[in-house]
């Protein structure tokens, strides 16, 4: 995560106050992540993460998330769990934001993605999209297709990191929201399962093993293989940005041991990517031009994502992706 809102030792002992997570020993803000400011807490009971939460997050849907977060842990999944207060809540407000203590998770997340890495991801996918089935809750998909017009229009007339960008997308947008499915599996969805919200233990020299997954302030009731589809993009890409079919084939094959695909997912599996790649196409170029300034934030690059689309574009059907 990035810091935007600055917390003082003072508010945060008195904001601790209304824990029994035992006494402060450290705190210090993480540069990692875009979305909300995150802080690692160190008491006397053990390690924590203080999250305030920023502009994207509505404060009505926070129990949505903290909520999945908390039944998909109740099942078996590896991911942060709420702290609740003294009082029971585990939503209160620090420094005029919304905010919330969760368990920390040890491991890393790779910062560079092997094909070993891919299998192991695409089974905690399956894992998570199972633990989630019978979550209650609901939430519609902000950043899914209706947003993304909107968003696009947003970013007119703004600096623009290559000329014409807008024009493609534009077009590229068309075609994604005329061919897209409506009649996929639904379930509950991460929607921004990149390799910094999975962290990794190997033993010994061993296979990569998932210790956990994080940052689920995207999650959302959405298509199943739309979670599949943002994987594709985000894990299965080399740094020259060519589309590395081995990893694809490594993350599918451990999805769909789990969790088959039916064939209407697999053939939908090209406009899922190329949505995929437009939302982050699209946040990315957003937040281009609107990053506060002074933000202890890195901005990421929309290109990344605008020629994974080109790749998704130019595949004829899901042979693209080795299935
Ligand atoms: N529960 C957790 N356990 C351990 N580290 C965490 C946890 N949550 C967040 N972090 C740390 O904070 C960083 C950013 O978190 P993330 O949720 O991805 O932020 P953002 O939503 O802003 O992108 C992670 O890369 C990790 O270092
Ligand atoms: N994954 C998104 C941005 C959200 O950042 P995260 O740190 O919350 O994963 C992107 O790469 O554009």
């Amino acid at each position: 995560m990035a810091v935007y809102t600055e917390v003082t030792d003072e508010a945060l002992r008195a904001f601790l106050s209304e824990y029994a997570i035992g006494a402060l020993v450290a705190f210090r803000g993480i540069a990692e992540g875009v979305e909300n400011s995150n802080y690692a807490l160190k008491t006397d009971a053990g390690d924590f993460i203080l999250t305030l939460y920023e502009r994207r997050v509505d404060p009505e849907e926070l129990p949505y998330f903290l909520g999945l977060m908390d039944h998909m842990a109740a099942r078996g999944l590896s991911c942060p769990v709420p702290v609740k207060g003294r009082d029971g809540r585990a939503l209160r407000e620090l420094a005029e934001r919304p905010a919330a203590i969760c368990t920390f998770l040890p491991g890393v997340w790779p910062r560079r993605v092997r094909v070993e890495h891919c299998g192991p991801l695409g089974d905690a996918l399956a894992a998570m999209h199972d633990a989630a089935a019978d979550f209650p809750m609901r939430r519609p998909n902000t950043l899914g297709p209706a947003g993304w017009a909107p968003l696009l229009d947003r970013c007119r007339g703004g600096a623009e990191p290559v000329p014409g960008l807008v024009a493609e997308l534009d077009a590229a947008l068309a075609g994604i929201l005329s061919d897209w499915p409506s009649a996929l599996p639904l379930g509950q969805i991460h929607a921004d399962l990149f390799p910094d919200n999975v962290f990794f233990m190997g033993a010994n020299g061993g296979p990569p093993v998932v210790s956990g997954l994080i940052d689920f302030y995207f999650a959302c009731t959405d298509l199943l293989a739309y979670d599949v589809a943002v994987c594709l993009n985000a894990w299965c890409f080399e740094p020259d940005l060519a589309f590395n079919v081995t990893k694809a084939r490594a993350l599918l094959g451990a999805y769909r041991a789990r969790r088959p695909l039916t064939q209407a997912e697999i053939a939908a599996l090209p406009v899922l990517c190329r949505g995929a790649a437009i939302r982050f196409a699209l946040t990315r170029l957003f937040d281009w031009a609107n990053t506060p300034a002074g933000a202890l934030v890195t901005r990421k690059d929309p290109m990344e994502y605008v020629r994974r689309l080109r790749f998704h574009l130019a595949a004829t059907g899901p042979e693209a992706y080795g299935i």
